[in-house]
């Protein structure tokens, strides 16, 4: 047709898409849609914004972007009201910033999918089950690990109004429940959602808390209730008395049959505030995320506070004092949709160039170099790694590719922390910072699939706190790098305050496992329905081995648990070595109680007999505390029968070749090397400390 622009063939990137859209001629009767299926981005020009909308094929009213307040038909057929996936401008009073806060499993991912999909955010061919866990391995092992965050454009049906609904989606596991607080605190609400068949759990408890000390107004969501099990009437008392939060307006929910989702929505937009709009002209926004786009470089995710922050502006990164100018700024919704600009309220994503994640800190501001804000808003509290294992290639010319793998994670993971270190045993590597085991083993997997690389991690630590004999105290993560007895006054290790919520029934078993890996009892609180908190003191290097499977084991699953650093507290602790084949292995060397030296020590020099492959001489396995043994087995070696050949002949010949075995293999325990394989390294996560003996404290 004469005159009519170029269109890009097939628009697959966002910008790609807002092309195809600017580039539409002002009346276009056939449905506009991407290639792949993706609807179009209304970013812009209201004129371009109703082609935009002309073009949905279920020919419903339309959204306006950009100007004026977005007032929306409802559709005469009285289907559901649309609303696009593009960006859809709203007054402040019309943003709502809302996090989904539960225990693990309890169906905050998949409530989320439902939101999207019922404010039509992602087309039905892209829409996959838990949509913003894109990692493979949240997919794969069905949780959260990173926080999501996306825009859902509403049209609320009681006012005919559109409003927009920010929403992140976050992680449930213990281990990473900075990321709950992190973005709560962009939040000015949150939905709580309870497992119907399950109750309020330890996480549910600890994640309401943060929501109250953040001021966030809470709806409660019962999920689940499709399920033959469900007691809803059960929970709701439940979260009543134990959590202490009204119930008269919890929605009664199923994520997975979509029960309560529209109810769910407009109990957001009635009872979540609006974000508060500051008279501030100064730009103001919090970074509560960051990203690493191989081909973009960082992206960081924001929440403006106070002020506007435009395309093309120079910003300053207030903490680290970096100026840069902002290439792209955008909404997720869920993918990235570039817009010109934010204001106050509204949570994005900008791209400027930015190299290394150390520019956009977690918890910094964003202000403008013209006019920079006098002061940064309150920083989020930065994740302390609470476990520190080494990370060393299996292969040492692997060592620049695994800084360089490390140096990428980090960007995608503030808590993540490393240095390098150098061991005799293994060589150049890392030693890194986790947030607990499930960290660790997350970071080692991601290492090794989206990196290649092959590595060898070591039995984690705590960080313990020494007071030498002369100077100062200092913090130490690795077990090497503990002064001996006679330079050192005390050792003090970290604890921790854990609750824990079980089934009455698993109360006595819990309390002796407790009781065996150090714990002080504190207190129990009978809940309702037979349901006990059992809360202890608790060294934290009991609690980051295997407690979590032990407590899910002898509570068939039921029992759920949620800490927090208490302090530190000197004890009676020791280093113990362990000696293979002769040779010290540095990278088994941990710390200890006293009292539960020879029990660790015995079951573990067990364990490192059933996992070192046996070789053609004995190889001894020693625990030591200095230069004592403590525990003790031995690898028989591998038995070459020499003899096969020899049919019958006289003694004298056999004891020759007998002789000369011996020989042989005395020279191959001078000289042989013994295979570690990694699970030498963990095996002390999986000692059994629970024998009557390590009770002792
Ligand atoms: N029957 C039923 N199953 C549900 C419902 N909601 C979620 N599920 C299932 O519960 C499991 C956990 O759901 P997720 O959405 O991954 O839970 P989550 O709280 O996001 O978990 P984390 O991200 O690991 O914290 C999945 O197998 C879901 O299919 C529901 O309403 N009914």
């Amino acid at each position: 047709m004469a005159g009519r622009p170029r269109l890009p063939a097939s628009p697959t990137t966002p910008l790609e898409m807002t092309a195809f859209v600017r580039a539409l001629p002002a009346v276009t009767a056939r449905p506009l849609a991407a290639a792949d299926g993706r609807r179009c981005v209304a970013a812009g020009a209201p004129a371009r914004a109703a082609a935009c909308q002309r073009s949905r094929p279920h020919g419903l009213s339309m959204v306006a972007a950009g100007k004026g307040p977005a007032r929306a038909k409802t559709d005469s057929s009285g289907r559901k009201p649309f609303v696009n996936d593009g960006y859809c401008s709203v007054p402040t009073e019309r943003i709502r910033n809302l996090s989904i806060i539960a225990h693990i499993d309890h169906g905050k991912s998949t409530l989320a999918d439902r939101l999207i999909q019922a404010t039509d955010a992602v087309g039905d061919r892209d829409m996959k089950a838990q949509l913003l866990d894109n990692m493979d391995l949240e997919r794969e092992r069905g949780i959260t690990i990173k926080l999501q965050a996306v825009r859902l454009n509403y049209l609320h049906p009681a006012d005919g109004l559109v409003y927009a609904i920010n929403l992140i989606d976050t992680p449930g596991h213990v281990d990473f429940s900075y990321e709950v607080s992190r973005s709560l605190m962009a939040c000015e609400g949150a939905l709580l959602v309870v497992d119907a068949t399950q109750g309020v759990e330890a996480q549910t408890l600890a994640n309401t808390y943060i929501a109250m000390e953040n001021n966030l107004e809470i709806i409660p969501v019962i999920n689940k209730i499709d399920m033959a099990s469900a007691e809803p009437d059960r929970v709701v008392r439940e979260v009543e008395e134990v959590v202490g939060i009204d119930c008269t307006n919890a929605v009664m929910a199923s994520a997975k049959s979509g029960i309560g989702i529209e109810e769910i929505l407009s109990h957001i937009v009635e009872f979540i505030p609006a974000p508060q709009e500051r008279a501030a002209e100064n730009l103001r926004a919090l970074i509560f995320d960051s990203a690493y786009d191989p081909y973009r470089g960082v992206v960081v995710y924001f929440r403006v506070m106070d002020g506007v922050i435009k395309k093309g502006s120079k910003v300053r990164f207030m903490a680290t004092g970096r100026d840069f100018e902002v290439d792209e700024i955008g909404v997720l919704s869920p993918r990235m949709v570039p817009v010109e600009q934010l204001s106050c309220g509204e949570v994005g994503y900008l791209i400027a160039g930015i190299k290394t994640v150390e520019d956009a800190r977690v918890g910094d501001t964003i202000t403008t170099v013209r006019s920079p804000a006098p002061e940064a808003l309150p920083g989020y509290e930065e994740a302390k790694p609470m476990v520190f294992s080494g990370v060393f290639p299996s292969d040492a010319s692997q060592f620049n590719a695994l800084k360089d793998a490390l140096q990428k994670l980090k960007l995608n993971d503030a808590a993540l922390s490393f240095e390098a270190e150098n061991s005799s045993a293994m060589g150049f590597g890392f030693r890194c910072g986790f947030l607990g085991l499930l960290h660790l083993d997350v970071v080692q997997e991601r290492l090794e699939r989206e990196y290649d690389l092959d590595i060898i991690t070591t039995a984690p630590s705590v960080v313990y706190r020494v007071k030498p004999t002369k100077g100062d105290a200092f913090l130490v993560d690795n077990p090497a790098d503990l002064p001996d007895p006679t330079r050192r006054e005390y050792i003090e290790e970290p604890y921790v305050r854990l609750e824990m919520i079980t089934p009455e029934e698993f109360v006595g078993p819990i309390m002796e496992l407790s009781q065996s890996r150090r714990g002080e009892f504190v207190d129990m609180r009978f809940l309702v329905q037979g349901r006990t908190t059992l809360v202890y003191e608790l060294p934290l290097a009991e609690l980051v081995t295997d407690f979590f499977d032990c407590i899910k084991s002898r509570s068939k699953g039921y029992a759920s648990m949620e800490y927090s650093l208490s302090g530190y507290r000197k004890n009676k602790l020791v280093k113990m070595d362990v000696c293979v084949n002769g040779e010290l292995i540095e990278p088994l060397s941990c710390i200890l109680h006293e009292d539960n030296a020879y029990d660790v020590g015995k079951d573990l020099t067990k364990k490192l007999k059933e996992i070192i492959p046996r070789a053609q001489f004995k190889i001894p396995i020693q625990a030591m505390i200095g230069a004592r043994v403590v525990a003790s087995s031995t690898i028989s070696a591998l038995r070459t029968d020499v003899l096969a050949k020899c049919y019958g002949g006289d003694i004298s010949r056999k004891r020759k070749l007998l002789d000369k075995q011996k020989k042989g293999k005395k020279r191959l325990r001078q000289f042989g090397k013994v295979n570690m394989p990694q699970e030498a390294f963990m095996a002390i996560v999986s000692v059994d400390r629970s024998s009557p003996s390590s009770a002792r404290n």
